[in-house]
């Protein structure tokens, strides 16, 4: 199943720019990790937000539910999610 998952990312300004940091580091080994896997398909930048906007290719809410839960920047997210379904006009064969 397929979901777009939109994460806004607040950190709290006292917390210690080094914490923050190794916080970061986590997220972005554990986001390539997913990745490479074929579960966090695309990850986009929205522009001038501390925010993302992601597409994510899991068995079911479940799956997607303990993958985000497992974000270490997950406490500091705000996260919301559509469930997508195949376009009738798209091209791409891996669109479902
Ligand atoms: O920076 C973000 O948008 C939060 C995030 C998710 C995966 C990652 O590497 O950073």
């Amino acid at each position: 199943m397929l979901f777009k998952v939109e994460m806004t990312v607040n950190i709290p300004l006292d917390m210690p720019v080094e914490t923050a940091a190794e916080i970061k580091a986590k997220e972005k080994a554990y986001s390539q990790q997913l990745q490479n896997e074929g579960k966090w398909r695309h990850i986009w930048r929205v522009a001038g937000l501390y925010s993302n906007v992601s597409i994510f290719d899991v068995k079911d809410a479940e799956e997607l539910h303990n993958l985000l839960l497992a974000l270490p920047l997950y406490p500091y997210m705000n996260i919301k999610v559509d469930a997508l379904c195949r376009h009738p006009s798209s091209i791409r064969d891996d669109d479902k």
